[in-house]
């Protein structure tokens, strides 16, 4: 039986901010997913949070239409349907008054012996009170866990205090700290692929490797969300976490297990051995970008000011830089990360480039011999390409070509793709912290990406605009063609 598909005991989810984007787009389709693959067990019960006056009835029908525009048609299976519908509820509750509680508290007395996951889908700012008013109302149990979802703070200090204002009401194991690239099935699939294999690891390091690029490239622009990301920027919003996150799992040790503590520790390690980027150099191995209207899947779309709606920034939708680790593994390899918003298409990679053969034994007839590379896929048409050289077929002379060994995950298997959130929320209940991150691994982060900030504030440092619909400003080219490689565009 594969692990997707182990039931979980019964447990309560209790989404703050239960009527929100988040919980409406992702986490109820996750979780009715998870009902579909057999996982949910009577008497497991979801329970809608927030402000708004709503009957459990009222949430129901919300719920439903939150599958109908975000589950395929043909998995939304009626008696499934009704039967994730029924274990819904809703409470009216304001995080920064009393209003509320005592009815949570009523509702979750049923369930006392139930693993209890409270799930923070609100802003920041409201965290606080919302950990102060569980633990008041006295709603911690041995099984009682808190998610909390990104931003974890806009820099190092904002963060320490959020992970300060938490801990003082739940202990690090209770705490699940989301980033939801870890949950997306390449990104564990590369743990696999470098631990579950012999062949990469003898070669995964300065003496063989080239060097790394990591691109995450999404083709929406604000999507309604001016407000936060006006605030944050892309190397807030992307490279803090998920980009950080990325790097850290291919360049981490092996862990000792997949124990959480031992993934954790490994990647701590790398966050720390990052080289500083400062005001020194800021210049040299960063690029902000920021679009200007364009075409985008087609049409034509409006630049970032104008999204904005007449306002005036200088906030980045699109970063580039060459990051590097000072340790004994990666020392002289750069890790080019480069993530954006409006780009020319939604994808994310990373791509591992091999050092040239020594000396090519081959003419020139033969053709140009292209140092192998391995790309894996992330998103869309999840897939690992390890490109090779091969002889061309054929009676003919010598001629080599480039070619991919291309194992793509929709043509290999059968099993839909899960959702990201649907193996973090069970892992959650399962009290898996694998991939969740660490409270040492946030800040560490954000030690990393302060400088980087502050350096592009005292220098003032330009977004360059970028026509949307492209892969972001000729700068950017620049900084990667100056070291003589180009980025690496899907093929
Ligand atoms: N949307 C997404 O894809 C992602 C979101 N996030 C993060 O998740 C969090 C939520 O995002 P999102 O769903 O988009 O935000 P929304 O603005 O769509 O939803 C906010 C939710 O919080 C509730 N809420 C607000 N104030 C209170 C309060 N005082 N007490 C109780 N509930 C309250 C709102 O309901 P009401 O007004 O009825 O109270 C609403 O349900 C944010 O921190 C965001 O950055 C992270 C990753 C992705
Ligand atoms: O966390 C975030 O991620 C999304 C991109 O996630 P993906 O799973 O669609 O790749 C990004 O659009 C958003 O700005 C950011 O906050």
């Amino acid at each position: 039986m594969s692990s997707q598909i182990i039931p979980v005991d019964p447990f309560d989810y209790i989404v703050f901010g239960g009527t929100g984007d988040l919980a409406e787009r992702k986490l109820l389709p996750a979780l009715f997913h998870r009902q579909l693959a057999g996982q949910l067990t009577d008497p497991t019960r979801i329970i809608g949070a927030s402000r708004s006056e709503m009957s459990d009835e009222e949430y129901r029908d919300y719920a439903r239409k939150a599958l109908e525009e975000h589950v395929k048609e043909e998995e939304r299976d009626a008696e499934h349907v009704k039967k994730f519908l029924s274990r819904l509820y809703y409470v009216s509750i304001d995080a920064t008054s009393t209003r509320g509680w005592d009815t949570l508290k009523a509702l979750l007395a049923e369930g006392e012996d139930r693993v209890r996951a409270f799930y923070l889908a609100v802003r920041p700012s409201i965290f606080g009170d919302i950990a102060t008013h569980i633990r008041d109302n006295g709603l911690i149990t041995e099984k009682t866990r808190i998610v909390v979802e990104k931003p974890i703070g806009r820099d190092l200090k904002s963060a320490e205090e959020l992970n300060n204002t938490i801990g003082e009401v739940f202990t690090e194991d209770q705490i699940f700290r989301i980033d939801h690239y870890l949950g997306k099935e390449t990104v564990q699939n590369l743990m696999a692929l470098r631990f579950a294999n012999a062949l990469y690891e003898p070669l995964w390091n300065s003496a063989h490797i080239d060097h790394v690029q990591i691109t995450v490239a999404e083709s929406v622009g604000l999507e309604g969300r001016a407000d936060y990301y006006d605030r944050a920027g892309a190397l807030r919003d992307m490279v803090q976490n998920h980009i950080l996150q990325l790097l850290c799992l291919v360049a981490m040790e092996a862990p000792s297990s997949m124990e959480a503590e031992s993934v954790r520790d490994e990647k701590l390690k790398v966050l720390r051995s990052l080289k500083p980027i400062t005001a020194n150099n800021a210049d040299e191995v960063t690029v902000r970008g920021q679009y200007k209207a364009g075409a985008s899947s087609g049409g034509p779309v409006k630049g970032y000011l104008e999204e904005l709606e007449g306002g005036v920034s200088n906030t980045e939708t699109f970063v580039a830089l060459k990051a590097e680790i000072n340790n004994w593994r990666w020392a002289g390899v750069p890790f080019y990360l480069r993530t954006g918003k409006r780009l020319a298409t939604r994808m994310s990679e990373i791509a591992i480039t091999f050092k040239p053969i020594p000396h090519s034994i081959f003419d020139e007839t033969a053709g140009k011999v292209i140092a192998n590379q391995l790309v894996i896929r992330l998103q869309p048409d999840e897939g690992v390409k390890q490109w090779l050289m091969i002889k061309d077929p054929g009676p003919g002379g010598m001629r080599l070509r480039h070619v991919p060994l291309d194992m793509s995950f929709a043509g290999s298997f059968e099993e839909r793709n899960p959702d990201a959130y649907e193996r973090l929320l069970l892992d959650v209940i399962r009290s898996n912290q694998t991939l969740f991150m660490r409270r040492d691994e946030v800040e560490a982060a954000w030690k990393w990406v302060d400088p980087i900030l502050s350096a592009w504030e005292s220098t003032n440092q330009k977004a360059h605009a970028y026509t949307a619909g492209t892969w972001g400003p000729s700068q950017a080219i620049a900084l990667i063609e100056r070291d003589g490689r180009t980025w690496h565009e899907s093929d």
